[in-house]
């Protein structure tokens, strides 16, 4: 962020939910974080000025708005330094199957940035053939549901994988369809399906249709009805334009006090104010489906982004399970284990699969 950009910032009369500031190196662990929380309100006037409200994750060790590509040598070594508390799911595959033995692994998977790589254009975010196949198999050993913040029409299109659950939204449309003979959900489609934002939706229409006229003047600035929430995509505006799409945001929201906003990598999310995540999604599915018994059930979750934290939490304090963050550059985080990208992401769904054929032929397997 430059300097003209920090210190030329009004203070933005954000939503009060706290989001985390930046965090030193030595505070950063995967296992153990400590992340210090600090008003909306007062987000510009951190350090890194509207670091705070727009990067791809405030807790990054040392923020920075390149930080999806690999940085220079000293960066690589921090990266290094990192995967010593947060090891590569990879590395760690044999310790993850251990602790799978005698369970049932149930996944979840984030779909940006975790199957399908960060691209500009968001409608332009397909994920390969490859990653296609890698979750079509691991979908024929696993119970294997997807947990994003697109809409559910949205990401079903770029999966197009029928086995699967979808979870759009953040978690606020939920289709309990994935094939699971213990989950016992009626064949009745509105059964299946929860919404616990639903009375949210003309409000959502309204503020989507508020947010697109505001940013209509600012180039590159892109807003995504994702349903149940909206985004406001500033990947491709201008740096200096990013604190006017932060306060035009702002502004729209001082009349929608029902909506909060919470933030992505390049991304301002609106969406309702109610007490629903990808945490509670993951839970919420875990109890539909039968998968709730922690002596009988490891649930892995893979994602890459802020609001995947929530559902890493979830895990954790459980106390079954992990949370695989998907991460070129050092972050604290509730994650148990990362990986760097979706190539990595797919060979640890192959791995999966490997480990799965081997130990039973596919015919004989009980999902
Ligand atoms: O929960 P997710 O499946 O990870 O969805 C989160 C947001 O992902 C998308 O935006 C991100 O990916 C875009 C395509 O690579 C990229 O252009 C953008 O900068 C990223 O923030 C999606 O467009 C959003 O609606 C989702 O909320």
């Amino acid at each position: 962020m430059s300097d003209h950009v920090a210190k030329s910032q009004p203070v933005l009369a954000l939503p009060s939910n706290p989001i985390p500031s930046s965090v030193t190196p030595k505070s950063l662990s995967c296992s153990s974080p400590s992340v210090t929380y600090i008003s909306r309100r007062t987000l510009v006037e951190v350090a890194d000025g509207l670091l705070g409200v727009m990067t791809p994750s405030p807790t990054h060790m040392k923020p920075s708005v390149n930080s999806d590509s690999d940085g220079p040598s000293d960066e690589v070594s921090a990266y290094k330094a990192w995967l010593a508390t947060c090891p590569s799911a990879l590395s760690s595959f044999n310790q993850i199957i251990g602790s799978a033995q005698g369970k049932k692994i149930a996944l979840f998977l984030d779909y940006d940035g975790t199957l399908s790589p960060i691209v500009n254009d968001p409608d332009k975010a397909f994920m390969s053939p490859e990653m296609r196949a890698a979750v079509k198999n691991v979908a024929k050993f696993f119970p294997t549901a997807i947990v994003s913040g697109r809409s559910r029409d949205k990401v079903f299109e770029f999966v197009n994988l029928k086995e699967l659950c979808y979870a759009g939204s953040h978690g606020m449309d939920i289709m309990l369809s994935c094939a699971d003979s213990e989950s016992k959900i009626e064949d009745d489609k509105e059964a299946k399906l929860f919404q616990p934002a639903s009375e949210f939706l003309p409000m959502i229409i309204e503020a989507y249709n508020s947010l697109v006229e505001a940013t209509r003047s600012i180039r590159g600035a892109n807003v995504e009805n994702n349903k149940f929430c909206v985004s406001v995509h500033y990947r491709n505006v201008d740096k200096q334009d990013w604190n006017s799409v932060a306060q035009l945001v702002n502004d729209v929201l001082k009349s929608f006090p029902r909506l909060k906003l919470t933030t992505g990598r390049k991304v301002l999310e609106v969406r309702p104010v109610i007490d629903w995540d990808k945490g509670k999604a993951v839970e919420f599915l875990l109890q539909s489906l039968r998968l709730d018994d922690i002596g009988s059930v490891l649930p892995i979750y893979i994602g890459d982004d802020r609001t995947d934290e929530d559902a890493f939490k979830v895990l954790r304090q459980r106390n079954s399970g992990y949370g695989i963050l998907v991460s070129q550059v050092p972050k604290e985080t509730e994650a148990f284990y990362s990986l760097r990208n979706p190539s990595q992401v797919k060979e640890f769904l192959d791995s999966l699969v490997r480990w799965k054929e081997q130990a039973q032929p596919v015919h004989d397997q009980e999902r």
